[in-house]
């Protein structure tokens, strides 16, 4: 789960630049990226390399896809489009800028109750996702990533 700015060797896109590591999951590496026409702002790019798949860590990330494309709410984090080359599968999703929930926790060491009631008010809007889900602060927006059933 850690983060660079280091751009060597980074996976090459057709319409982002990918800038700087946010971080890196089970599968893959998301990384901050720009629109090349400028169009679409900052997006974060999940990056799974297609060789180091797995046929169960294939079938995660179908489910991952198919759920992300069917979830539509102001605190989950909107996946707009997927597209792969010989290499890589790409997830463009939007960009959290406020980090990783658990990061943001572990900062703190503890939180004081009324940020965990204001984090939790937030979980709470999540009755129907029966996802165990990934977090990560925006106002409070989820991923549903590494999924959990
Ligand atoms: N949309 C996003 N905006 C900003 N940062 C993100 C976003 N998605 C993921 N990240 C960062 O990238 C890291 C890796 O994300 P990824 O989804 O690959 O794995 P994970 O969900 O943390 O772990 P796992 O895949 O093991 O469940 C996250 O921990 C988070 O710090």
């Amino acid at each position: 789960m850690s983060a660079s700015s280091c751009t060597v060797g980074l996976p090459q896109m057709k319409d982002y630049v990918l800038t700087e590591s946010l971080g890196t999951g089970t599968y893959a590496t998301v990384y901050k990226a720009v629109h090349k026409g400028k169009q679409k702002g900052v997006v974060a790019v999940k990056c799974i390399k297609r060789s180091r798949l797995t046929v169960s860590s294939m079938e995660n990330l179908l489910t991952e896809i198919k759920v992300m494309k069917q979830l539509q709410h102001e605190h989950i984090v909107q996946l707009s489009e997927f597209e792969w080359d010989t290499n890589y599968i790409f997830l463009i999703m939007e960009y959290c800028s406020g980090g990783d929930l658990s990061n943001f926790i572990r900062s703190r060491n503890t939180l004081a109750e009324v940020e965990a009631k204001y984090f939790l008010q937030q979980l709470g809007t999540f009755s129907y996702n029966i996802f165990s889900p990934c977090l990560h602060v925006c106002a409070m927006r989820v991923t549903v990533i590494g999924l959990c059933v």
